[in-house]
């Protein structure tokens, strides 16, 4: 269980993230939806320890992550992985060393300076890189791949931790339908199959009606909604968007709904290889 408890974030005199209190239950996908400027990223930071909360407290399985220091931190940082609208991967370098980066602070730096990985954490990365359908990919520059499959390669990376929770601060905003369907698919079979618990912001209704269990509406800091996806009315959105009568769902979709659903495993669309 994932505990956040009155957690304020404050940047100067803004507040971004104001007096939250939020449980999330182990093995739970939920989606956090709000406007640009909401505190939903701010929100994440604050659970992984990118950054640190100004007021109260995150705890997760009953301890305080927000105090730990030193080697807990990481170890922290290691359990509850994070993944990026731009991926942050390093593009000159291949795919397989992209993800055994996931492993990087549990070895030591001498081995890791010389890229002097375990057989192991090569055969482990490269199998999970034939789950998310880019092992054919192993071997060329993160560069040359397109967006959607930079994704899964950071989603492969942070994998690789063998993460409990998984934290992905708008992980599609970068990609076309298409590709933000593979992305999305992919999350959504890691948390049923592994059980994984994942917190994703998302700035688009539709995704987060289709593939969260639960859905957190943001609203200047606050939580102003927090329920089922069947819950998500039109008139609720408004409310979390801060918009009138004209809001228009179309303005914060993806045209994920109006694609074919993807059977598994995931495979490359044609174009995209
Ligand atoms: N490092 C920072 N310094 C100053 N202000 C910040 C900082 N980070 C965030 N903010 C401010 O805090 C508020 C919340 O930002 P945050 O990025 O968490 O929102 P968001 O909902 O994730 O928006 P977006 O979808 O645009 O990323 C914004 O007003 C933002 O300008």
């Amino acid at each position: 269980m994932l505990k956040i408890l009155k957690v304020t974030r404050r940047f100067g005199k803004k507040i971004a993230v104001d007096g939250v209190d939020i449980e999330i239950g182990d093995g739970q996908m939920v989606g956090i939806i709000g406007r640009s400027g909401a505190g939903k990223s701010t929100l994440l930071r604050m659970i992984n320890r990118l950054i640190d909360p100004t007021e109260g407290a995150i705890s997760y399985a009953d301890r305080e992550v927000s105090a730990l220091r030193g080697a807990a931190l990481r170890a922290w940082q290691r359990d509850c992985a994070m993944i990026f609208q731009q991926f942050n991967l390093v593009p000159r370098l291949d795919v397989v060393s992209n993800v055994l980066h996931g492993v990087l602070n549990r070895r030591s730096t001498l081995s890791t300076v010389f890229s002097l990985y375990p057989t192991e954490d090569i055969h482990t990365a490269i199998d999970i890189l034939d789950r998310l359908g880019i092992a054919d990919h192993a071997a060329k520059r993160v560069e040359a791949l397109s967006g959607g499959q930079q994704q899964r390669v950071a989603i492969a990376r942070a994998l690789m931790q063998d993460p409990k929770v998984i934290l992905a601060d708008e992980p599609i905003a970068s990609l076309d339908p298409m590709n933000a369907q593979i992305v999305m698919d992919t999350l959504r079979r890691i948390h049923d199959e592994d059980g994984r618990m994942i917190v994703c912001n998302l700035h688009t209704l539709d995704t987060a009606r289709r593939y969260c269990d639960r859905v957190v509406g943001m609203r200047d800091g606050a939580i102003v909604f927090d329920g089922v996806p069947d819950e998500l009315t039109t008139s609720v959105a408004r409310q979390i968007y801060g918009a009138g009568e004209s809001f228009s769902e179309a303005s914060t979709s993806t045209s994920i709904e109006v694609l074919e659903p993807i059977r598994e495993p995931v495979r490359e669309p044609a174009y995209a290889v």
